[in-house]
């Protein structure tokens, strides 16, 4: 690999003796790893099903190295959200977090998803899981995960850090800021992040994480804890910026995170004035475990501000407005779904109860989507299909993940079908995949356009 010759010059100061095998590590392939989505399938059920040779990843309970040859980004589990694919040093922040079924949690810097999905599975979808994300376009792609992952507990927001800050002061149980960084730590999955990167970018990208670190840790409740994360080497945008705050807000302290084989110490040597506490702090190298670099720091909010009385999210008083959907519910639905519904014009969601209110927020989807209220009919959303089970609805159709029928499915064409009129969950081995609705013998196809495949996989 073509390293940049600062950064290799700078690791080599830092790491000394260590530095040897620290750079032979990029001699070596990256490691790739998927998450099981235990939201969808069960663990031992997914060991029975996997199409794919899985070798556990020791910091994460359902994450799995898997051989690249294997492409399970290709295979309709991937369609069926079964599971997120994902760096497998990037699995330990999500473990790390630990957000538990029913707390309030904040994902700040959340695109593509990630880390968002990997909580939201800790979850359970009970709680609120705000996710959000600054850049537009990424923000529609977090949404798009949180509806394939079948997540129902997510809003997803496309804000900057300073306006969630003025809606949710001293709201959230735990806060993850997995900061925009110089990507040392990726170099060598993501080769643009080593075009990209220089020693004033470095600089730059410590201010910014510092400023948003700020913002999160006026949003955590007294008690609460707020983690930091970076896929980064250099000492200025982790420990630095760790022991910056620090020197700034009082009422914080690090606390010390459950250490795995292969994790390292975060090191105050690194900078001037760093923290004793920064030793808590965690670094994973490419050259100790099978991952990429990453660091990790917690800390706890150990007092703070009364938190001021907030706005609650607007009640929804337009019950008439719903007639078609509870048609909808009892014709397809095992039982309507329990929950705070809402409307945004034609558009149906639950909102998570702890929801405030959205007003003058840039929210990308509100709670779970469920369908469009349409002129006297209701259409089903696919993020309700992709969340629901067989034995959730009144119908549904099951293919297997090598059937013509699938393929047929996917590429959004009609499938023959025989069985009552009206809507069916299509699901793949079982698990739902997308809406068709059945009508003389043809099931027409409601798979979104945009997700449909082009020829064969
Ligand atoms: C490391 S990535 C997040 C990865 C994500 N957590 C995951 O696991 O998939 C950092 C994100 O922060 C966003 N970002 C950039 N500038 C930001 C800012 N000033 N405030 C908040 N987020 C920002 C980037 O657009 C990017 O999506």
């Amino acid at each position: 690999m073509d390293l940049p010759r600062d950064f290799l010059k700078k690791m080599e100061g830092l790491l000394q003796e260590e530095y040897e095998s620290f750079h032979k590590s990029y001699e070596e392939n990256n490691q790739h790893g998927l998450r099981v989505n235990t939201l969808k399938v069960p663990l031992e059920e997914f060991h029975r099903i996997s199409p794919f040779a899985l070798e556990p990843i020791p910091w994460t309970a359902a994450g799995y190295y898997y051989q690249e040859s294997d492409r399970p980004g290709k295979h309709p589990y991937h369609d069926a959200g079964l599971y997120y694919i994902q760096e497998p040093s990037a699995m330990a922040v999500g473990e790390i977090v630990a957000p538990q079924p029913g707390e309030k949690v904040l994902d700040l810097c959340a695109a593509p998803g990630g880390k968002t999905t990997h909580l939201a599975a800790k979850m359970k979808q009970q709680g609120l899981l705000l996710a959000n994300e600054i850049h537009p376009a990424r923000s529609r792609i977090l949404s798009q995960n949180v509806e394939r992952l079948g997540i129902k507990n997510a809003v997803v927001t496309n804000e900057t850090p300073g306006r969630l800050t003025e809606r949710f002061p001293g709201y959230f149980d735990r806060i993850l800021v997995d900061a925009p960084c110089s990507g040392e730590g990726m170099f060598r999955k993501d080769p643009q992040a080593c075009a990209e990167w220089s020693l004033e970018n470095v600089a730059l990208c410590a201010d910014r994480q510092l400023d948003i670190l700020l913002h999160a840790g006026r949003m955590l409740r007294p008690g609460g804890r707020l983690v930091y994360s970076t896929c980064t080497f250099s000492p200025e945008e982790n420990e630095g910026v760790i022991s910056r705050f620090l020197k700034l807000v009082s009422g914080f302290e690090v606390e010390e995170v459950r250490a795995y084989d292969g994790f390292a110490t975060g090191r105050q040597e690194w900078i001037t004035e760093g923290a004793a506490t920064i030793e808590k702090t965690i670094r994973l190298w490419p050259h100790q475990l099978q991952g990429e670099g990453h660091y990790i720091a917690v800390l706890k909010k150990t007092d703070g501000r009364t938190v001021e009385k907030r706005q609650a999210a607007e009640m929804f008083r337009e019950q008439t407005r719903l007639k078609d959907y509870f048609e909808f519910a009892k014709a397809a639905l095992a039982a309507a779904p329990q929950g705070k519904y809402m409307l945004f014009g034609d558009q149906l969601y639950i909102i998570p109860e702890q929801m405030l209110s959205v007003k003058n927020i840039k929210v990308v989807r509100p709670g779970w989507h469920l369908g469009t209220v349409k002129k006297n009919r209701f259409e089903p959303s696919h993020a309700l299909a992709l969340a629901a089970t067989p034995n959730e609805v009144k119908h549904s159709l099951t293919v297997t993940s090598t059937s013509p029928e699938l393929e047929a499915f996917l590429r959004g064409e009609a499938i023959k079908a025989e069985g009552e009129k009206g809507w069916y969950l299509v699901n793949v081995d079982g698990y739902s995949i997308g809406w068709g609705k059945l009508a003389g013998g043809v099931l027409k196809n409601h798979y979104p356009k945009g997700l449909r495949r082009h020829g064969s996989w």
